[in-house]
């Protein structure tokens, strides 16, 4: 059973079995905060180098959805595996270190060092034998860093300081930090919150052009900025996953413009 049978409506395999081209998986998933479900039987899979979008109204689980996927919060029931590795088990720590990168809504660099020094201190050290072949090592950072400047369109800042950059470049930096980091998995939390319309589209460019060499999960309440990623959205409401598909399909369903758009 692929993850695409699986998206398409396929029934789910027996809990706890691994889904070949999942990336992420969800099945299941429940958590109960005293007494009230924050989600509730929510089941979710993404592809390899999938884009997907997240939206729902105020409470719908998206945090908290989030927060199961990074190991903050401990699912009451349910399966969430990235590849085979069962997140439920382990520490936030861990399930950094496994590549599932997450940029929060405030971004968090030091304002006094320079876009540049932001991206190299945000590159993993190097590790191993290796690691005394300095020159090498040093070249090969260099390029990344270049390269990661290029991919979310800070190069001509490379040497100003992050303090002095706008809201949406601030975005892009911080992304770019956890680029830095190879994740396999990005979560992305409301990235256009407070921005101009030009740097929405931007970031919108910015999330197509970075799936697809990793897989990415974009929260956000912006829905023109959802249109704009030409990715499947996911609806959720009261825990739960509402509907799934494009966004001209979620937005003319009759139950999520009932639940959330009609409003
Ligand atoms: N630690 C907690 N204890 C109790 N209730 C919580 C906790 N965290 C979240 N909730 C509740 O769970 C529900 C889902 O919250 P969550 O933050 O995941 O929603 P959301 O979709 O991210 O909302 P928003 O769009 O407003 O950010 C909300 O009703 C919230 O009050």
């Amino acid at each position: 059973m692929s993850a695409t049978e699986l998206a398409a409506g396929a029934p789910h395999p027996p809990r706890g079995q691994a889904v070949p081209d999942a990336v992420l998986y969800l099945d299941g998933v429940s958590v109960v905060f005293d007494g009230f479900r924050a989600l509730n039987n929510l089941s979710l899979i993404v592809e390899a180098g999938e884009l997907r979008a997240i939206i729902g109204p105020n409470g719908a689980g998206k945090t908290t959805m989030m927060d199961v996927i990074t190991g903050k919060t401990r699912p009451t029931a349910g399966v969430v595996r990235f590849h085979d590795h069962d997140l439920t088990r382990l520490d936030e720590a861990t399930i950094a270190n496994l590549g599932i990168g997450r940029k929060f809504q405030k971004p968090t660099m030091f304002d006094a060092l320079t876009v540049f020094e932001n991206l190299e201190l945000a590159l993993k050290a190097p590790r191993g034998p290796f690691s005394c072949l300095r020159w090498v090592l040093d070249r090969t950072s260099r390029q990344k860093i270049e390269s990661t400047m290029a991919e979310v369109g800070l190069t001509a800042r490379a040497h100003d300081r992050a303090g002095v950059l706008s809201h949406g470049q601030r975005q892009w930096l911080e992304i770019g930090m956890l680029l830095m980091q190879d994740p396999e998995l990005l979560l992305v939390d409301e990235p256009v919150a407070g921005m101009t319309d030009q740097e929405t589209e931007h970031t919108a460019a910015l999330l197509v052009r970075i799936a697809g060499a990793r897989s990415v999960v974009v929260v956000e309440h912006d829905l023109e900025f959802v249109r704009a990623l030409g990715s499947k959205v996911t609806v959720l409401c009261e825990g739960s996953m509402l509907s799934e598909g494009s966004i001209d399909h979620v937005q003319n369903d009759p139950r999520v413009i009932e639940v959330y758009l009609g409003r």
